[in-house]
């Protein structure tokens, strides 16, 4: 029987390309669609840049469209051009506090993308799903580590509440087609990239997450880290999250595709992929220095607006019900990183 088709939208992003890769090992059949808002289209050549080492890597085909899922006609043509089994859903705008500048556009592009994408899969019959959502459902944690159990919602920013409300219109659209099969799985904070140093996480402009500002100034890209809050009630004063590796998550993306694929069971999942291990700023900063052997000169500033404490995973769950674990520590994290930024020290865009 042949293997299953996945329409991937996002694939040329960060963890869509990395996600993509660890599908076609494991002998999907894989369509990206990516609108390259956030994405190195690496010029004329057909693949985006990503998908194009991705391709190089795994030695596999990648099937790339260039399409913005807002558009109802361009997505309706993918579906007409292949026979699609499931679609793993990654294009979505992320940035938190751009999503505060711009909501209209944030609402726009994750509700209406996903309202748009969800209509042309049930006109062709495909009713499983896979949907990147974020700890950032759950807002300020109110007990920890965060299981699936704590009440989502009281988000703090639009990008976070455009992921809340597709999860609330996911869980109407299962009550009411019993058809529909819906997995969505709860990133803390991926981090990290693929061994080979081919991929990794590119942003554009100046970072907004933790990661990769750190691995821009290891590599003399920015003068400085500024450390957001040196106050905070934990180990060193300094924020705590549930870094996970970028490859762990992937994985993570396969086991869901196998449940899906596998069972007859329909409705809708949720589960966290984090490592379940709380790491301070500082801490990541110490790992990074030994994992690199770069001094990263940092200064204690005041906090972040928006930024708590503490977040960590209880992830018990994705292992009970997708077999799945993070495997890979901190350090790991830190020395992929590493090989990703020195070998690609301005990214994608310097060949
Ligand atoms: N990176 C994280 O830390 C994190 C954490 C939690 C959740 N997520 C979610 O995971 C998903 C992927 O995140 P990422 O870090 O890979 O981001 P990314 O920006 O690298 O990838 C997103 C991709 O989607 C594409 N895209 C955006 N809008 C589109 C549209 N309308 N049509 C077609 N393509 C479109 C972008 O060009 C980009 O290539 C997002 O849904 C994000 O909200 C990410
Ligand atoms: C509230 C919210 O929506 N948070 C988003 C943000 O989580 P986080 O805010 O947890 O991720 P982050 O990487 O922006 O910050 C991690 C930690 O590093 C600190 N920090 C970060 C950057 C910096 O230059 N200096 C510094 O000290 C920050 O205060 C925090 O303590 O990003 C995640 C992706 O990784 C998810 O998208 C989350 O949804």
């Amino acid at each position: 029987m042949a293997p299953p088709t996945v329409l991937v939208t996002g694939g040329a992003g960060y963890i869509g390309s990395h996600t993509v890769l660890e599908m076609l090992n494991a002998g999907y059949n894989v369509i990206c669609v990516d609108n390259l808002c956030n994405a190195y289209s690496g010029g004329a050549a057909k693949l985006p840049e990503a998908l194009s080492r991705v391709q190089e890597i795994t030695g596999k085909k990648v099937n790339f469209y260039r399409v913005d899922i807002t558009d109802r006609e361009q997505v309706r043509s993918v579906f007409q051009e292949h026979k699609i089994d499931m679609v793993a859903h990654f294009a979505a705008l992320k940035a938190v506090g751009e999503s505060c500048r711009i909501p209209l556009q944030y609402y726009h592009n994750n509700m209406t993308g996903t309202n748009v994408l969800l209509e042309a899969m049930a006109d062709n019959n495909v009713y499983k799903f896979v949907y990147s959502s974020s700890a950032t459902v759950y807002g300020e944690p109110k007990f920890l580590p965060v299981t699936e159990e704590h009440p989502t919602g009281n988000c703090t920013s639009p990008y976070g509440k455009t992921k809340y409300f597709t999860e609330e219109i996911l869980k109407d659209l299962c009550k009411s087609d019993k058809r529909w099969a819906v997995v969505s799985l709860r990133y803390f904070n991926p981090v990290g990239a693929h061994i080979s140093g081919r991929i990794g996480e590119d942003p554009n402009g100046e970072p907004n997450n933790l990661m990769p500002y750190i691995a821009q100034v290891a590599v003399g890209r920015r003068p400085c880290l500024s450390v957001y809050g040196s106050d905070f009630p934990t180990k060193d004063g300094t924020g705590v999250r549930d870094y996970i590796h970028i490859v762990d998550l992937a994985e993570g993306h396969v086991k869901a595709l196998d449940k899906l694929r596998n069972i007859a069971e329909t409705g809708f999942f949720a589960y966290n992929l984090g490592s379940g291990a709380g790491c301070s700023v500082l801490e990541l900063v110490h790992a990074f220095e030994r994992a690199s052997g770069k001094k990263v000169n940092y200064k204690l500033v005041e906090r972040r607006s928006g930024d708590v404490a503490t977040c960590f995973a209880d992830a018990k769950l994705a292992e009970r019900a997708l077999g799945w674990k993070a495997t890979r520590g901190i350090d790991k994290m830190c020395e992929d990183t590493w090989r990703w930024q020195s070998q690609n020290p301005n990214g994608y865009a310097n060949k």
